[in-house]
């Protein structure tokens, strides 16, 4: 069988204010592969996985994802693509402290004007240990609780990409590897592929198998100024 990539990035810069804070000459990850973006803090992790997530639109090189240039997509189809085929578990976790654990989960699906799927947001909280929180508000839940509710509205719309903003940053060596086999179940479990963005060294141990792609502190890019 012919091994397909679900990603291939080729000779992508990004600069803010003509300042190039990322550069990847070539980054390929074969479908049903996870992937570990590395770096110390600046090198371009977030930018990176923004990038990905089409919330950014790279100045130079090419982006494909499950043969999709991002770079081809308007504004509204890269929305559009985003909802449908990326999760995002941003670092700050970007709950909405207004809305109820439920509503958080469903906020893709109000996001894309489409019909809330409850019993979805359901059976998704309950994979994640938190069938019964399902009315608390954001605030009433431990810090681990409130990352699995973002997990669970990353999974919502069933993506292809998983992308974890430093999901494991302060944690301890257990939570670490606990928070990373969870990440990993969900991902297999939704044939997804998993990329996480993180300082953390830890992480090469605990997501065995990954494909690693390590990015230059800011002052060894080529092009940096
Ligand atoms: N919107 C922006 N405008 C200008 N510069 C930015 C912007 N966002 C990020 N940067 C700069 O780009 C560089 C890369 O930032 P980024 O957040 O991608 O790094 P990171 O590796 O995720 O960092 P950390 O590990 O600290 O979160 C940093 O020098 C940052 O100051």
């Amino acid at each position: 069988m012919i091994e397909t990539n679900v990603l291939t990035i080729t000779q992508l810069e990004h600069r803010y204010g003509g300042v190039t804070v990322l550069a990847v000459p070539f980054f390929e990850l074969a479908r049903g592969r996870h992937a570990l973006l590395l770096g110390p803090s600046g090198c371009g992790k977030s930018t990176l996985l923004h990038l990905l997530g089409a919330i950014l639109t790279a100045q130079a090189g090419r982006i494909e994802i499950d043969g999709v240039d991002l770079a081809a997509l308007a504004p509204r189809a890269a929305d559009d693509w985003r909802g449908r085929h990326v999760g995002l578990l941003p670092q700050q976790l970007a709950l909405v402290s207004s809305l109820c654990v439920r509503d958080n989960v469903l906020l893709p699906a109000y996001a894309a004007g489409l019909p809330a799927d409850e019993q979805r947001a359901q059976a998704l909280l309950a994979g994640l240990g938190l069938a019964d929180k399902a009315h608390a508000m954001p605030h009433q839940l431990s810090g681990g609780q409130r990352q699995r509710v973002a997990i669970a509205r990353a999974m919502y719309t069933q993506p292809r990409l998983l992308l974890a903003d430093e999901p494991t940053a302060n944690l301890d060596d257990r939570a670490c590897a606990t928070v990373v086999a969870l990440l990993a179940r969900q991902a297999r479990d939704a044939n997804a592929s998993l990329l996480i963005a993180s300082h953390d060294a830890r992480l090469v141990a605990a997501l065995p198998g990954a494909a690693v792609l390590r990015l230059p502190a800011r002052g060894e890019l080529p092009c940096a100024a």
